[in-house]
């Protein structure tokens, strides 16, 4: 098999790069129906596949659960998962000939050998759909020509696909149908009813194609979703120890800070975000960022040229060939780090304290958030697409390091995409290692308005609210949050 998107010509590649329509409300006036009646079977019951089944089956489609006989015979987590919520759950060969929809949600790397050991066993003229493109994109997969093709992608952790759709709302979703499958011209109407079932309408859905959603999927999990997240996050508490703050203390803002300030984020933009600050620490935040993007400009750069080439696919299923080695290794050693270790003290940190004690996490955000879209955009992925791959979701990662830390993010999010973040997290920290030697704890732990008198330059501040209004994220972004009427603030610690 050959990297599809290395196959197509320019144009094409092109072409297919920037679909990225965002479509309205009206456009989901028939619901579930094209779903209704239909045997849905799921492969896989972890993180996307249970939380889509629950929602899938709250908005009355009929979902049941296909896993490896493996796993119903050793009663796996999987077919716990699927068991304690009273699905239905069977063998390839007792559900999949029966199926209508088979929605493959195992892990991107067993992809290959799952849909060669499903698609003998579908029938003609069913469905197959995915929730990432990899398999067909970058592994170049072929699947039999009567079987129609789609994806319905959240830009989400499984975990707030189902805890949005819970609060009556949903999170982004791509959707596409594959060109080269869609026999029967079904494909589109069955993933806007699949994606209504999910919640996903709710929030925004943009349609996409195949080759937009990895390109950009796996950037933003690389960049600023999940590798700057853990970057910032350790160097932040190291950086707090070494000056002495107390570890408790340090632990508990990490933890739960991002998730704090990334919910401004959420509501409001980075303007909104930035907005939490005084005026003071909004020029300093300013500026770190200013220095942050100069810095880590090129290594964003190396992560979309080496996704957009396909050096990043080939070299992470050499690791797959490999065992997994590297993962395994950048997992253990996440684990040993000392933020990891050190539990969150029992300490009261009121909800303006998080942004007071943490301008560097800020300024961070505003970085990555703003680096991750400028590179997608710069490589051809649509400004919507970008939005949703970097400021949108960023508050949906960081829910999970609130709930345990790295291990909780990178146990939550795929494999794709947990190799990826100890990738860049690799390569960003010794990047970052002089700047953060001019890191005090006026940025990270202690009030960075303390002892100041909260006067500023009043040009400079007009200048500075000005470039972070005008940045190009936040003119998508306005336009993009007025579609999410529906959107529910979180409780936070
Ligand atoms: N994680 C996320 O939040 C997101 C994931 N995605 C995409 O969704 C898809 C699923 O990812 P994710 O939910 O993380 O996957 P998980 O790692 O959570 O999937 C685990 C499930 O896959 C099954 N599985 C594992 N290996 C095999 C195999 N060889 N054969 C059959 N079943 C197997 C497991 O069953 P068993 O008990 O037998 O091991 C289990 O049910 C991927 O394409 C991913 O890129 C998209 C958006 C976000
Ligand atoms: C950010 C990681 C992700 O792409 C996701 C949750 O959207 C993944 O692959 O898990
Ligand atoms: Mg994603
Ligand atoms: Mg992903």
């Amino acid at each position: 098999m050959a990297n599809y998107f290395n196959t197509l010509p320019l144009r094409e590649q092109l072409n297919q790069l920037g679909v990225a329509e965002f479509m309205s409300n009206d456009e989901f006036a028939d619901g579930v129906d094209a779903l209704k009646g239909k045997k849905i079977v799921i492969v896989g019951a972890g993180a996307q596949g249970l939380n889509q089944g629950l929602n899938l089956r709250d908005s009355g489609l009929d979902v049941s659960y296909a896993l490896r006989k493996e796993a119903i015979a050793e009663k796996r987590a999987s077919w716990k998962n699927a068991t304690d919520n009273n699905f239905i759950v069977g063998t390839y060969d007792e559900l999949i000939p029966g199926a209508d929809l088979v929605i493959n949600l195992t892990p991107d790397k067993q992809h290959t050998s799952v849909v060669s050991a499903v698609m003998p066993l579908m029938k003609q003229g069913a469905t197959l759909s995915y929730s990432h493109g990899f398999n067909i994109v970058e592994e170049g997969m072929q699947i039999r020509k009567d079987i129609t093709v789609i994806m319905v992608a959240p830009k989400s952790p499984g975990s707030e696909v189902r805890a949005e759709y819970v609060r009556g709302f949903g999170v982004p979703t791509l959707i596409a149908v594959h060109p080269e499958n869609d026999p029967e011209g079904k494909g589109f109407d069955q993933a806007k009813a699949y994606c209504v079932g999910t919640g996903g309408h709710r929030a925004g859905v943009l349609r996409s194609s195949f080759v937009a959603e990895v390109k950009s999927d796996l950037m933003g999990e690389q960049t600023i979703l999940c590798g700057l997240l853990q970057t910032g996050s350790i160097l932040s508490f190291d950086k707090m120890i070494e000056k002495g703050i107390d570890p408790g203390y340090a632990s508990k803002l990490v933890q739960y800070g991002v998730e704090v300030v990334t919910e401004a984020l959420k509501h409001g933009g980075v303007t909104g975000m930035m907005d939490r600050l005084s005026n003071p620490a909004k020029i300093k935040a300013f500026k770190i960022s200013e220095e942050l993007k100069k810095i880590m400009r090129p290594l964003f750069q190396k992560h979309q040229d080496d996704i957009m080439s396909g050096t990043f696919s080939r070299v992470m299923m050499e690791d797959w060939a490999n065992g997994d080695a590297n993962l395994l290794k950048w997992r253990a050693e996440t684990g040993e780090t000392a933020f990891e270790k050190t539990p969150a003290g029992d300490v009261k940190i009121g909800e303006q304290e998080y942004f007071d004690n943490y301008t560097l996490m800020v300024a961070f955000i505003k970085a990555g958030v703003e680096l991750a879209f400028e590179t997608m955009v710069e490589a051809g992925i649509k400004p919507e697409s970008a939005y949703y791959e970097s400021l949108h979701e960023t508050p949906l990662i960081a829910n999970t390091i609130a709930r345990k830390k790295l291990f909780e993010m990178n146990r939550v999010i795929s494999d794709t995409a947990e190799y990826g973040c100890y990738l860049f997290d690799q390569a960003c920290k010794p990047l970052l290692a002089d700047f953060m030697k001019t890191v005090d704890t006026d940025l990270v732990g202690k009030n960075y308005n303390a002892g100041k008198d909260g006067s500023v330059d009043n040009q400079e501040l007009v200048e500075i609210n000005e470039a972070i209004r005008n940045h190009p994220v936040e003119i998508v972004g306005r336009k993009l949050r007025k579609a999410m009427t529906a959107m529910k603030a979180i409780k936070t610690a």
